[in-house]
């Protein structure tokens, strides 16, 4: 608990220093304004007018998660479930994200599932985690595990699993140019990552079968 405290209050003198650094909208426009002239194009015809602003915009909004916390998010558990104890499944959660290297898109779908102890969480609220991590800069790798560690620490359940299938931008539109890969990571912890069964009923569940 006391590590949960010290690392919470290191995390708000962290966002409390970035806010202070935090650059204005006016440079930020600035930058997108470089940015279109150094790709060759003129910022000041009709066209490109008001881009600067609403690509600030589009910023504010595909990485609002650096604004949000998921430990607030998964705050709120409850446990009136008729004492349901078995794999709660969320499948084929699709998200936008965008990669550290290039900052062009992800696009995938994550599957989130935890075996409860005790107390479950609302469903929309492993969506919402999902869509935190989603809209800050990331590697594949990362956000698997983030998205496990955050539903972990606020629940404390018997396991997570996390699988993320994804097409990454910068190797369809760029660099290597294949089209249509596709990219699994998985996540386990707990029991989905003691027992190859609880792991098998995951993989299972994914496929639709519904049954190891
Ligand atoms: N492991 C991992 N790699 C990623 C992810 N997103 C992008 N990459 C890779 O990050 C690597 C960055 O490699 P660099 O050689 O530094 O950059 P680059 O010259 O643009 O690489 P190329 O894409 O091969 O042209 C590339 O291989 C990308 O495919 C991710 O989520 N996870
Ligand atoms: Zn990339």
């Amino acid at each position: 608990m006391d590590a949960v405290i010290t690392s919470f209050a290191k995390r708000s003198e962290e966002n409390k220093r970035r806010d202070l650094e935090r650059p204005t909208q006016e440079e930020a426009e600035a930058a997108v304004r470089t940015l279109l002239l150094w790709a060759g194009d003129d910022p000041d015809r009709e066209g490109l007018l008001e881009t600067p602003a609403r690509v600030a915009k589009a910023y504010q909004e595909m990485f609002a998660g650096y604004g949000m916390d998921p430990d607030e998010v998964l705050g709120r558990t409850f446990e009136e479930v008729a004492g349901y104890d078995d794999i709660v499944l969320v499948k084929d959660i699709a998200f936008h994200s965008h990669c550290e290297h290039h900052m062009v898109p992800i696009i995938g779908k994550a599957h989130v599932a935890y075996l409860p102890d005790g107390r479950v969480l609302g469903l929309s609220k492993i969506a919402r985690v999902v869509d935190i991590y989603a809209q800050r800069l990331q590697t594949q790798e990362a956000m698997t595990a983030q998205i496990a560690g955050a539903i972990d620490d606020a629940l404390q359940p018997r396991g997570v699993a996390v699988m993320i299938e994804a097409e990454h931008m910068c190797m369809a539109m760029r660099g290597i140019r294949k089209q249509g890969s596709t990219t699994l990571t998985t996540t386990f912890t707990g029991a989905f990552l003691d027992d190859v069964q609880e792991q098998g009923r995951f993989m299972s569940m994914l496929r639709g079968s519904g049954a190891a």
